[in-house]
């Protein structure tokens, strides 16, 4: 970590869930900084609670006890939909699965994110197709989903994750539907444009090839959080 302020702070966070009459404990007081521009990668066994982390971080659950800041922003102190609202300027997710909207071309689903928190305009159009050239894509952006290979898919999703300027790009098993050699690539490309954008990038992977070219990584086993060499 350098001296600068986090773009991203955990605390303490624990989370449990009901299993049956008893309680599964997934996290037990996860601390985790992340510096703007920072790469950061997560490992751990399946079921170590790698999504659940991912998606306390994001906001999109909340944790038993623990302090979230997103910037200087206590996100714990708000509430689901104020979270909601804030979610799409300061954060992009890529998923495993893509979640692309199959019905919409690749340029209108990377549109979709600035679509979400407010106009479109010719400004965001021109980043749109800006961002699809960068990934390896200006020709595609017309083309459906079901027209592009799953490495292509992943790309548009890489852009539609950048399209607000975020300041973090949360990444959960992003290579996990491809093959090895277009896995690497999509690792590649993430690493690069997060660099060229200034925006931090932890990335959940099993991949220890995809995890060792993070700037720090770490791993959750038992419910913590260590740092890995
Ligand atoms: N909504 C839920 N209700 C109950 N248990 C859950 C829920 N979500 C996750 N779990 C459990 O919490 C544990 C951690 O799950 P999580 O998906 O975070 O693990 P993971 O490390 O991401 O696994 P994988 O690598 O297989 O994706 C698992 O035992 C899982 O069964």
């Amino acid at each position: 970590m350098s001296d600068v302020a986090p773009v991203l702070r955990a605390a303490g966070l624990t989370k449990t869930y009901p299993s049956g009459d008893k309680t599964l404990g997934v996290l037990s007081g996860v601390d985790l900084a992340v510096a703007a521009g920072e790469t950061l990668s997560i490992r751990g066994e399946s079921g170590s609670g790698k999504s659940t982390l991912l998606n306390l971080l994001a906001g999109l659950d909340r944790p038993d006890a623990g302090e979230l800041f997103w910037g200087a922003d206590a996100a714990h102190r708000l509430s689901l939909g104020e979270l909601t609202a804030r979610r799409g300027r300061f954060l992009g997710m890529v998923f495993q699965a893509y979640y692309l909207i199959p019905e919409i071309d690749a340029s209108a689903n990377v549109l979709m994110a600035a679509r979400l928190v407010g106009r479109v305009g010719d400004a965001e159009r021109e980043r749109a197709s800006t961002l699809l050239r960068r990934v390896g894509l200006g020709e595609r952006g017309h083309h459906l989903p079901s027209q592009l290979s799953g490495g292509e898919r992943q790309r548009v999703a890489v852009a539609r994750a950048l399209m607000n300027r975020p300041q973090v790009i949360l990444a959960d098993e992003p290579t996990g539907n491809l093959d090895e050699r277009t896995g690497d690539e999509v690792i590649s490309l993430l690493l690069e444009v997060c660099a060229e954008e200034r925006t931090a990038l932890v990335l959940v992977t099993h991949n220890p090839a995809h995890a060792a070219r993070a700037a720090r990584r770490f791993a959750l086993h038992n419910g913590e959080l260590g740092a890995v060499a």
